[in-house]
């Protein structure tokens, strides 16, 4: 039986996430892990494991950071781990990205209750939520002046969800989770608030990652790539010829970001994260990546995966 990983406990988006991957498939066993770096710790440690399930980044409030961090890091700060000249090759590889629709609820353990009959209202949710709620969190300030909000971090929002059921009573205090409908029915919980998202479609894009095993097969449709690299710092326009490469070879760029990261003694060094479309033919890629090789201190490649036909919906 295939075996994926994804952040638990059932009921996340990533939970929805993996089941939109395998087709909701009762062929799959999924297993729900404690928090991202655990899902891709289990997937680099664990050999039954097959896939690792991470979100990427929100419509809304953009870059998951925590997962951006853990490729950054099995680049820059891995020793253990292949190279080929500049090249990094990682133990693991992107085959597949899935899109999500996030819908935010508003949860309670007991009956609908009014917020404002409570002199403090104590939040759970995953970090990630925080951005994507806002104006909602604001106009419940601004409703119950009266009421203090506090944001508390959980590792997921399905956490949250479990965590306010063990919380224990205390008087004039209210615990809420801020998850989605799933979760909130896997425990059965009360919604008080559906939808609360401040931007309606808000969406998000996860990947799915496996042991590299250099059999990948890429498809004739369109697909994309990753790459992270990091440049020659102090050579003014370093990054411009990076970019550069992919002009010249007239490959199209869909996505740039980049992180921090600190090695030794020199602080603002960062690595950028670009996604271009990847189409077999037509193009000369082993020059491609010849060109960029000699260009870039370090550079990864984390896989070719088929686009998802939900990007454009
Ligand atoms: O907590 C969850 O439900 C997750 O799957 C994690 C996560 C994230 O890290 O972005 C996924 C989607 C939402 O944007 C909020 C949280």
């Amino acid at each position: 039986m295939i075996k994926a990983v994804y952040l638990g406990p059932p009921g996340t988006y990533s939970h929805q996430a993996a089941l939109q991957q395998f087709d909701y498939s009762n062929e799959v066993d999924y297993i729900p892990t404690s928090s991202i770096p655990e899902c891709i710790r289990k997937l680099e440690t664990d050999k039954s494991i097959d896939y690792s399930v991470i979100p990427l980044e929100n419509s809304t409030n953009g870059q998951v950071v925590f997962s951006y961090d853990l490729l950054r890091d099995r680049m820059v700060h891995e020793q253990d781990i292949s190279r080929k000249g500049s090249q990094v090759i990682p133990t693991l590889e992107i085959v597949g990205e899935q899109y999500v629709s996030i819908a935010h609820c508003l949860i309670a353990t007991g009956p609908k209750q009014v917020l404002g009959n409570f002199s403090k209202v104590k939040i759970y949710s995953h970090p990630q939520v925080w951005g994507q709620v806002n104006s909602y969190l604001q106009e419940l300030q601004s409703k119950f002046p009266g009421t203090t909000f506090e944001k508390i971090d959980s590792n997921s929002t399905s956490e949250a969800v479990r965590h306010i059921l063990k919380c224990e009573r205390q008087t004039g205090v209210i615990d809420v989770a801020i998850a989605g409908e799933v979760a909130a029915k896997l425990n059965q919980c009360s919604v008080i608030a559906s939808n609360i998202n401040d931007v309606k479609g808000n969406t998000t894009r996860f990947l799915i990652l496996q042991r590299r095993n250099n059999r990948q097969i890429v498809s004739k449709s369109l697909n994309v790539s990753l790459m992270t690299f990091t440049t020659k710092q102090d050579d003014p326009g370093s990054l411009v010829d990076v970019l550069t490469i992919l002009k010249t070879h007239g490959v199209n760029m869909c996505s740039i970001n980049s992180r921090p990261y600190n090695r030794g003694k020199q602080k603002w060094q960062y690595v950028f994260f670009v996604e271009y479309y990847y189409q077999k033919e037509g193009h000369n890629w082993d020059a491609f990546y010849k060109e960029l090789g000699d260009l870039c201190s370090e550079w990864c490649l984390w896989g070719i995966f088929p686009r998802n036909a939900n990007y454009y919906a």
